[in-house]
């Protein structure tokens, strides 16, 4: 269809608005008015340029002069119209018949396109789809991020990363900054200073949404990352959720360098965190999903057993436990006896005696990670704990700590129900424990001594709930709530379960009976031989240690003609022989009595002597005095740290 027959249908059509005020007079535009062949109308009624036989401008001239008010935007194109005509000659319906023709072939072309990419998706390549969900998402991103040809990439997407203190930790030993403490008369003491240190770590570099290309190994593959919204169907989060999935692939029918390169990220995912200890806690609930229930919150490094001061025939008992329920063969020989495949742990004794560092330390010597529960984390109701069971690898140490707050859900609606409680507690050292757990599910019988002391933060919580005037508020979890999740049906076997408490006493009998609880591990305040190890291993430690950092110190030092402020502390550790450490830790030893403070209250005294040793035993003395007085009066007060 040329440009005339074109103008000559708008006589048939009501005019667009981009030609002049829908007063226009339509009928001037009668294909009739207007002459076969248009010529320049340049005052003399005569063709400037016979050659063309189309002139634009007097066609859009008298275009104008019938539609009246004209646009910017057409009288534009009716500029371009009359520049095509006049300046170069160029026929515009020629032109308009070429840009189409243009545009239809983009459009073949880019329809051939995605036909030949769909053919060789299907017919000559291979894919993995990886969701976000997935901790296999988590190596690949990493490895990516490592990937030389990925960093060089044209598109990429900028990720924070935030590190731990251990992390961090191993990327500033080298280089620390210090700075004058601005001391009034404090010489040339410098302390250390990390003002500028998030300027200094430097963001992860992923593939940008959308395909990227690589080599590997010889291979090409391609990654395309893409975000769908969902519907959400769960309790927790918003009414939709975005869910990333990752298409690696390859050319060829083999998907086995896709599986390798898989292998590859996996491997360097652990590389580092072979030497450390990854705790995962619950996720919060606006970012759980299926498969992602658990966070990870920190990778320490391994605690080693040697560490924690335990009677050492109860350490290798635990330990050779522990490491034949977790061998491979296990599973079948408690299959072929009916056994539901789970070990679970009570560790018991007073504050700060060790049942978390010995969980640490057990989860370093199998090289498993730690899920840390707390019943009383708000964000965790019954039916979340019981989700959070199921979402457990093969191996691992679930610590559910302080285990003897649990069971103290209440009906958060009725002031009345707190006084049914309290009245069912003060019962409860007449009634049947076990009878008075099966008939109520809500109420735990382990209430009466932990309770009291839980209570009045319970029922603050309740009280705020209820100002929130929350139709569910449900949180807390009940005793029942908690059976079912350890060892309700769905529950995940294969793990170690450890549960600790401060007051073994107040828990249910149903809690620890065998089946939830197989090994009863009693902790103690220190013995006088363990306050000596203990002493042994703050000091000795630091003396393998001392050597290389001092020549780092001393090397800033140097560096800056300042003295850094650790220095002079470390001097007496130096001094010290290996077998004068051991008498003075007997000594030590020998000053603490036996069975009065736990190992935290000795490690606090001697960390703040930490470079001393000879002045932290010529202060035990006076320390244990006080501290016992302390103790006597109930005080909260220290008067001797
Ligand atoms: N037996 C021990 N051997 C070595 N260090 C110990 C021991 N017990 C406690 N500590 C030290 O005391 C601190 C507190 O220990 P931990 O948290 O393991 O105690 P806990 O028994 O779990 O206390 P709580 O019952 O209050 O949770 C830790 O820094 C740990 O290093």
């Amino acid at each position: 269809m040329t440009f005339v027959s074109i103008v000559n249908s708008f006589g048939r059509m009501s005019l667009p608005p981009i030609f002049g005020t829908p007063t226009a007079n339509v009928s001037a535009f009668n294909a009739s008015s207007f002459p076969t062949t248009i010529r320049p109308e340049d005052g003399t009624g005569e063709s400037s340029s016979p050659n063309i036989p189309f002139s634009a401008g007097g066609m859009m001239d008298t275009i104008l002069t019938t539609t009246g008010h004209v646009s910017p935007l057409a009288q534009l194109v009716v500029f371009f119209y009359k520049l095509l005509g006049t300046q170069f000659g160029l026929d515009p319906s020629m032109v308009l018949a070429i840009l189409g023709f243009i545009w239809g072939a983009l459009k073949i072309g880019s329809q051939i396109h995605d036909y030949t990419q769909r053919f060789i998706d299907d017919y000559l390549m291979c894919a993995m789809y990886i969701s976000e969900d997935d901790h296999i998402y988590l190596h690949l991103m990493k490895w990516l991020s490592h990937h030389p040809s990925i960093r060089n990439n044209q598109y990429l997407m900028a990720q924070t990363v935030w590190k731990s203190a251990w992390e961090e930790e191993e990327e500033l030993e080298d280089a620390l900054f210090w700075t004058d403490g601005g001391e009034v008369g404090g010489g040339n003491r410098m302390y250390l200073n990390f003002a500028n240190q998030a300027a200094r770590s430097s963001p992860r570099f992923v593939p940008a949404m959308g395909s990227t290309a690589f080599w590997h190994k010889g291979t090409y593959f391609r990654v395309h990352r893409k975000k769908e919204s969902f519907v959400n169907t769960h309790s927790w989060g918003g009414p939709m959720k975005d869910l990333e999935e990752i298409k690696v692939s390859c050319f060829g029918r083999s998907i086995d360098p896709i599986k390798e390169l898989l292998a590859d990220a996996k491997a360097l995912y652990y590389n580092d965190t072979r030497q450390k200890t990854t705790i995962y806690r619950p996720r919060v609930k606006e970012q759980r999903r299926d498969h992602n229930m658990w966070q990870q919150v920190a990778r320490r490094p391994v605690r080693p057993m040697s560490t924690v001061v335990l009677d050492s025939g109860e350490k290798h008992d635990i330990l050779a436990d522990v490491n034949e329920y977790l061998h491979p063969w296990t599973p079948r020989w408690y299959a072929s006896r009916g056994i539901p495949l789970r070990r679970g742990y009570l560790f018991h004794g007073p504050p700060g005696t060790g049942k978390t560092s010995f969980s640490f330390a057990l989860a370093g010597v199998f090289g498993i990670d730690i899920y840390v529960i707390s019943l009383q984390d708000a964000g965790v109701n019954e039916e979340d704990l019981a989700t959070l069971f199921t979402k457990l690898p093969r191996r691992c140490i679930v610590l559910l700590e302080d285990i003897d707050t649990a069971g103290l859900k209440r009906d958060l609606s009725s002031e009345s129900d707190d006084k049914t409680e309290d009245k069912k507690s003060e019962e409860k050292g007449k009634k049947d424990k076990k009878k008075k757990h099966k008939s109520t599910s809500d109420t735990s019988d382990g209430e009466s001594e932990s309770e009291v002391e839980v209570k009045p933060k319970k029922r603050a919580s309740r009280k705020r709930d209820a100002g929130k005037k929350n139709p569910v508020a449900v949180d807390g979890i009940s005793l029942s709530g908690l059976l079912n999740a350890i060892d309700g049906v769905a529950s995940h076997e294969g793990r170690v379960l450890i549960m600790t408490t401060n007051k073994p006493e107040a828990l249910d009998e149903a809690l620890i009976r065998p089946g939830r609880v197989d090994v009863q591990v009693k902790f103690s305040n220190a013995s006088s031989v363990q306050a000596g190890e203990l002493f042994h291993r703050m000091y000795e430690a630091s003396r393998h240690n001392e050597t290389s950092k001092t020549a780092i110190a001393e090397g800033q030092a140097d560096k800056s003609n300042e003295q850094p402020v650790a220095k002079d502390d470390t001097e007496e550790l130096e001094g010290i022989t290996a077998e004068e450490m051991k008498t003075i830790s007997e000594e030590f030893g020998r000053r603490i009595p036996e069975g009065v403070f736990s190992p935290a209250e000795i490690q606090g005294f001697l960390l703040k002597r930490k470079k001393v040793p000879r002045r932290a035993l010529d202060e035990v003395s006076e320390w244990v005095e006080a501290t016992m007085r302390q103790k006597e009066a109930n005080s909260k007060v220290s008067t001797v740290q």
